[in-house]
């Protein structure tokens, strides 16, 4: 379970995070929603240990997780990036097994030699991605979707309790989109890993998400299921967005809903 207790965090005086709690149990496949600056990756990073929060922690399967766990190697987190982030020089399969890097001697990682086990765990995350006829090919031979596959098998490979995904389809198109994020919920479902997912796109959280948090202004102004999310409310999270297509992506039930939470308007006009 992934207990996030009061984070805060100010970039120069300005507060970005202000007092964030979350509780994600593992399997859950949770969607971040929030418009650009909203605070959502600097969410992500103190989640991950690569930026200390101001004020609060995270607790990862009751311990604490932060910048000097993530020095000690400790590796409960895997991240996953907009951009794959692959090495692209190297086979998809050493793309994967950076996954298990934390466990080896620096020496062995330099000349890139592999336990064996850790190769058999590395092709496994590549077989669940339907990759492994890949395993060879150097990773700038693969297609943007086959590469975001392959950034999810590295994550898998880490054997993470939580996966974070910094708006993990938005350089990809529809259809492929749609197929991973379909891999990442299968796999959250499977293997009982927790996923925090931020999204731009409301259609996809909606359909995907199993619980949308909304964040505007560093707080939190929405958390529920996706047949609670209102038109309203996406307009609240998003200020000013002038889309009146949204509402098509939202069911019947939830449109006929009021906004549920007192501060949302507050905060979204602040
Ligand atoms: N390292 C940093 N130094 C200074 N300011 C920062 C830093 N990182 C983020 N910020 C600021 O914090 C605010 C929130 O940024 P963040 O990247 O978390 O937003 P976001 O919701 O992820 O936005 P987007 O959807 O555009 O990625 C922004 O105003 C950003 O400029």
């Amino acid at each position: 379970m992934i207990k996030i207790e009061g984070l805060k965090k100010s970039y120069a005086g300005r507060p970005v995070l202000q007092g964030i709690d979350l509780t994600v149990e593992p399997g859950e496949f949770l969607v971040v929603l929030g418009p650009s600056g909203a605070g959502k990756s600097t969410l992500l990073r103190c989640i991950n240990g690569l930026v200390q929060p101001d004020a609060g922690r995270t607790l990862i399967d009751g311990k604490v997780f932060d910048t000097k766990s993530k020095a000690r190697g400790e590796q409960p987190v895997a991240m996953i990036f907009q951009h794959h982030n692959l090495v692209k020089r190297l086979s998809v399969l050493k793309n994967v097994l950076v996954g298990r890097m934390a466990g080896l001697s620096s020496i062995l990682t330099m000349l890139q030699l592999f336990p064996k086990r850790d190769v058999e765990i590395a092709m496994e995350a590549l077989a669940r991605v339907e990759l492994p006829h890949k395993a060879n090919s150097r990773g700038d031979q693969l297609s943007g979707g086959e590469q975001q596959r392959v950034g999810i098998a590295r994550a898998l490979a880490q054997q993470p309790a939580v996966i974070l995904c910094d708006e993990p389809v938005a350089s990809l198109d529809p259809k492929t989109s749609r197929i991973v994020l379909g891999y990442l919920k299968a796999i959250c479902k499977e293997k009982g890993i927790a996923v925090i997912c931020n999204l731009h796109q409301v259609d996809y959280a909606v359909e995907f998400g199993e619980r949308i948090v909304g964040l505007s202004g560093g707080k939190v102004v929405f958390d529920d299921t996706p047949d609670h999310l209102t038109a309203e409310i996406v307009h609240q999270i998003y200020p000013g967005l002038e889309d009146p297509g949204i509402g098509r992506v939202l069911k019947p039930r939830a449109a006929a809903r009021q906004p549920i939470l007192a501060p949302l308007v507050a905060t979204a006009t602040a």
